[in-house]
């Protein structure tokens, strides 16, 4: 069965908002799946829902409210805290609507309180409903939670049936370890089975799991979103210089604007330092479009086996190489590119430097370089000797084939971008028709390395994708058709500033 880990649940639920499915419509078939399970293990009786103040509380809301209406259940909840320190306003909203569902509610805040005001309610009831965490638990089990974990596993222990919402409350979603956590007879999980839940300590805390379905849409899941960007690692606030990245670009000999576009995009994706290498001839040139650049210019007007030392020189101070953009299919260029990417540990390779990638050079790469490749269409055919597929579901299955198969993350460009890895695979619809003009795959490129320097490959690729049609989108509104490369340039910080991660 497909596990997830509750950061990926939480990015999903991210997506969704960011299609329109708000986390409001989420949590009310979250909460509707619970009464139902209700329902199924008890025909009728007292039900006693134990909410904490998060959103697992908040499906506890809901199901109590669902509940209350069908007839044959009396139904009461304890509240694990102040109604005023409910942490989200999903969950507020549904917990203000109890007072019009016939649901008595009482507020705990304090351990001492159990003894004389929930007791009698733990003891009546004949089905226990634990929401007091889900996903979000962290840290040491605070009061009155602990106690309430406690009274919960007390009624277990008498026979009573326990249903645990997502996870049974104190288990640790992904690692599934515990201090301490409710014994539940059932557990009904959103969407996924969460990694936790499959661990063998926790088998004896979950009873039977069900995954039900919340009504998550399918291109959450299957398209970056926000939510991806959201799990990217944030700049360090007390970081020092190259901290947040140094990004090596070898490019440009025939031509000067592609690793110059490619260096200023890593640079805009917050890498701290980004050197071009560049062939002698366009070194003065790619300089001048910024002084945000360090250039160092190398000994011909190709990229040629001469260089390979001072290249070996500058791979060991960076820690991402992007390589490609601008660099001609000159033999001595290519039999460099081929030297020296053993010697990478990250490498992001871009249009000509695809040419240098053999079966041979993808076997002596495995194990020691991270490797992303950025193709389009045409590239791509070329790497499998293979026409790429126009029908979006086999161009799918021929990406992830090929990623395994390598040992590669792979970005096709495209219309819908494919983003695989070989066990996962992303597509991203962001981007405009304004951007088939020249120089967005090596803004996208050097985007990519950024990314990279502090993120696994895959994640780095996706996200990538996504902030660089994001950003032609934005640059598209005032450009239309008359978009350049550089107006993408412009509008990434914007772009990562809004997701939060610059
Ligand atoms: N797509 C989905 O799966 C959906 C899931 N939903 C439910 O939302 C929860 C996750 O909600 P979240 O608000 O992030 O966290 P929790 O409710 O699990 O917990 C936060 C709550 O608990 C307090 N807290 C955390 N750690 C401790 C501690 N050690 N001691 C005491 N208190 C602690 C914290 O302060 C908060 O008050 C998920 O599991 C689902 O049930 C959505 O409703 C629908 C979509
Ligand atoms: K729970």
């Amino acid at each position: 069965m497909k596990c997830i880990s509750s950061l990926r649940m939480k990015a999903i639920d991210r997506n969704c908002e960011y299609l329109g499915l708000l986390p409001i419509q989420l949590m009310e078939n979250a909460g509707a799946a619970i009464a139902q399970s209700v329902r199924e293990k008890l025909g009728s009786g007292r039900v006693l829902f134990i909410a904490g103040r998060g959103n697992n509380g908040g499906d506890a809301f809901v199901a109590a409210r669902h509940l209350a209406g069908s007839s044959g259940y009396i139904v009461k909840l304890i509240l694990l805290g102040k109604a005023r320190d409910i942490g989200t306003k999903e969950a507020f909203h549904n917990f203000s609507l109890l007072k019009f569902s016939r649901v008595e509610v009482i507020e705990i805040t304090d351990s001492s309180q159990f003894e004389a005001e929930a007791s009698d309610w733990y003891s009546e009831a004949d089905l226990l409903v634990d929401a007091i965490f889900g996903t979000g638990i962290k840290g040491k089990i605070k009061e009155p939670e602990s106690t309430a974990i406690d009274y919960i596993n007390r009624e277990g222990r008498a026979g009573k049936k326990i249903i645990s919402i997502d996870i049974p409350s104190g288990l640790d979603p992904d690692g599934g370890s515990f201090e301490k956590a409710v014994h539940a007879g059932l557990t009904v999980t959103f969407h996924r089975m969460k990694t936790g839940l499959m661990s063998e300590k926790a088998k004896e805390y979950t009873g039977i799991i069900r995954v039900a379905e919340i009504g998550i849409s399918a291109d959450a899941e299957q398209y970056v979103g926000p939510g991806d960007l959201m799990t990217l690692r944030r700049r360090e606030s007390s970081g020092h210089k190259g901290d947040s990245g140094r990004i090596l670009v070898i490019g440009g000999g025939p031509y000067s604007g592609a690793p110059a576009l490619a260096a200023l995009a890593a640079l805009k994706a917050g890498a701290d330092l980004v050197t071009a290498a560049v062939p002698a001839n366009v070194a003065e040139i790619v300089a001048s479009y910024s002084p945000n650049l360090i250039v160092r210019k190398l000994s011909s007007n190709i990229l040629c086996p001469e260089d390979v030392s001072i290249l070996l020189d500058l791979i060991n101070s960076h820690n991402v190489v992007v390589m490609g953009m601008g660099l001609g299919r000159a033999p001595e260029t290519l039999e460099t590119v081929r030297k020296i990417l053993p010697f990478c540990r990250k490498a992001v390779l871009d249009a000509d430097a695809l040419a240098a990638l053999s079966d041979t050079v993808f076997e002596s790469l495995a194990g020691n370089c991270d490797l992303i490749i950025t193709p389009h269409a045409g590239e791509f055919a070329l790497l499998r000797d293979m026409k790429t597929p126009e029908n979006q579901d086999s161009r799918i299955k021929a990406v992830r084939e090929f990623s395994e198969k390598k040992g590669v993350v792979t970005l096709l460009k495209g219309k819908i971008d494919i983003i695989s890895d070989g066990k996962q695979t992303l597509l991203n619809r962001t981007g405009n028709t304004g951007m088939t003009v020249g120089g967005t795959g090596d803004v996208l490129a050097g985007l990519t390395g950024s990314l990279f320097s502090r993120n696994p490959a895959f994640l780095a690729a996706a996200c990538a994708a996504y902030i660089n049609g994001a950003a032609g989108d934005l640059a598209f509104e005032k450009a239309g058709n008359g978009l350049l490369a550089t107006d993408i340039l412009e509008k990434i910080p914007e772009i990562i500033k809004e997701a939060d991660i610059g």
